[in-house]
């Protein structure tokens, strides 16, 4: 079965996912994925990233995954388009600035991200879309932490009775739309 882990940029998705292909779980890095396959339409240079082909990737982690009964972790922060269940990181505003202006972007990349965490895109995307959503708060937190929330979920869903991890982490827990800048 294929969980996603979504996020805005910066919230931690590749990080959290390095632990745990360490602690056994298969991982498929979606966007390493497409650009090494080359499944995207475009190459939108302004913004310095490829327009993915969505069809193929989806047909394309259906072959990888195949009939495996056991976790593959996508990641991604389109991976709420190809999984029915998904986790989504959330970092609060001040501290996702922070990380993004670490890594170099531009004031208006580093805006762009923050106006899209404050306003909850991934979040409500993956609400609209998917048929079960959780959601963990990366903020103020290291990977470890985050990893154990996630293998939660993972031990939750594969149970069959998420009744009790679903209440802890439902979707729907922040507000930071005042905080736009
Ligand atoms: N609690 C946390 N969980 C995960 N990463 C964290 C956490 N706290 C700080 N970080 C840092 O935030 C950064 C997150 O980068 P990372 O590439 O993992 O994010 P991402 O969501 O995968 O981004 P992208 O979508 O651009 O690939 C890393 O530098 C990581 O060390």
């Amino acid at each position: 079965m294929i969980i996603g882990l979504t996020g805005t940029p910066g919230t931690g998705k590749t990080s959290v996912c390095r632990i745990l292909e360490a602690h056994g779980y298969r991982v498929i890095h979606m966007n390493e994925l497409i650009k090494s396959e080359h499944l995207y339409s475009e190459v939108d240079e302004e913004r310095d990233t490829v327009v993915a082909d969505m069809d193929r990737v989806f047909s394309r982690v259906c072959e990888l995954v195949g009939d495996d009964s056991d976790v593959t972790i996508l990641d991604s922060h389109m991976a709420h388009h190809i999984a029915d269940t998904v986790i989504v990181l959330r970092t609060a505003p001040s501290e996702l600035t922070q990380r993004l202006k670490a890594r170099s972007y531009s004031k208006s990349k580093v805006q762009e991200n923050v106006e899209a965490e404050c306003l909850d895109v991934v979040l409500v995307e993956s609400v609209e879309w998917c048929q079960k959503v959780y959601e963990v708060d990366t903020t103020g937190r290291n990977a470890e932490d985050v990893v154990e929330d996630v293998e939660k979920i993972i031990s939750g869903v594969l149970s069959g009775d998420d009744t009790l991890v679903y209440e802890q982490y439902k979707p729907g827990s922040f507000d930071w739309s005042e905080e736009i800048f």
